[in-house]
């Protein structure tokens, strides 16, 4: 383990805040987003990690609700925060704390069955608080994705919210708060001394941003695809999808065992 941040954390893991995107990174991306489910080593990893540093963050643009409950085991990860909503609500302790859903997305929700009519395979996420509009199962959902684009951004701005690009997905969502928000509004509240974060998609951009910002000893990983090649131009490391996340936690948390256990820490 290399890294120098990855090093700065094995050295103080007590000052380590580990971020993790979910979809894409904890969980494998699967056609149907209620099938997604975190990958099987990924709670125990984290339930192995959350008794050793600061504090295991997920920074999600699910709702918080739904991350614990596609993925199974988290909920007993120590101290475990869920930002959803990419960072407007927080799970804690078995609770959600959130400001109410903003009106424009009940009115652009009602909109979206007319624009989206006639496009083969597109489907809507509704998640309260923002909405989706998937194309992942169009027969084309490249090109399905990039004629929605205008339509949305213009139903977005009529009803003041924002557009999120993702994997072959556009969300409208309210506007003031991203990734790199959550997360650097997260580091300060906990007085982090040191931050790795994990992404796999445009939204986990602001993130890396925040890590670099934060003048933390940091690091940054892409959880690799062939779908978004953005990422992995920022990241100080690059690893295979979740699977490639989840081996790096293990490589993470053995080597701060084995560094208490000998005193190097
Ligand atoms: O911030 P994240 O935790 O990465 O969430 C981002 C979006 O993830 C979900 O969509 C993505 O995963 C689906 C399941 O694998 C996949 O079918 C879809 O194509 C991906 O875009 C989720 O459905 C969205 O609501 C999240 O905003």
């Amino acid at each position: 383990m290399s890294n120098p941040g990855i090093q700065a954390i094995v050295r103080d893991p007590g000052g380590a805040v580990i971020g993790l995107d979910f979809d894409g990174t904890l969980a494998p991306i699967v056609p149907d987003p209620r099938d997604a489910r975190s990958h099987p080593a990924a709670p125990p990893v984290l339930a192995e990690l959350g008794g050793r540093v600061k504090a295991v963050v997920i920074v999600t643009g699910r709702p918080a609700a739904t991350v614990i409950e596609y993925g199974p085991g988290l909920e007993k990860v120590q101290g475990l925060v869920v930002l959803g909503h990419y960072g407007f609500e927080r799970w804690e302790g078995g609770r959600v704390s959130a400001p109410p859903p903003p009106p424009g997305v009940m009115r652009a929700k009602a909109e979206l069955p007319r624009l989206v009519e006639g496009i083969q395979g597109v489907t809507i996420e509704d998640k309260q608080r923002a909405v989706a509009v998937h194309t992942r199962r169009a027969p084309d959902p490249r090109q399905s994705l990039e004629r929605l684009r205008e339509p949305l951004a213009k139903l977005a701005a009529a009803h003041g919210l924002v557009v999120e690009p993702g994997r072959m997905v556009l969300e409208l969502r309210p506007p003031g708060m991203d990734k790199g928000h959550a997360l650097d509004l997260f580091l300060a509240e906990r007085a982090a001394r040191s931050v790795l974060f994990a992404g796999d998609d445009l939204g986990d951009l602001a993130a890396f941003e925040a890590v670099r910002a934060s003048g933390l000893p940091g690091v940054t990983v892409c959880s690799g695809s062939t779908e978004v090649t953005e990422l992995a131009e920022r990241a100080d490391l690059v690893v295979d999808g979740p699977e490639g996340v989840v081996a790096l936690l293990t490589e993470l948390s053995a080597a701060i065992r084995d560094s208490s256990a000998t005193g190097a820490g």
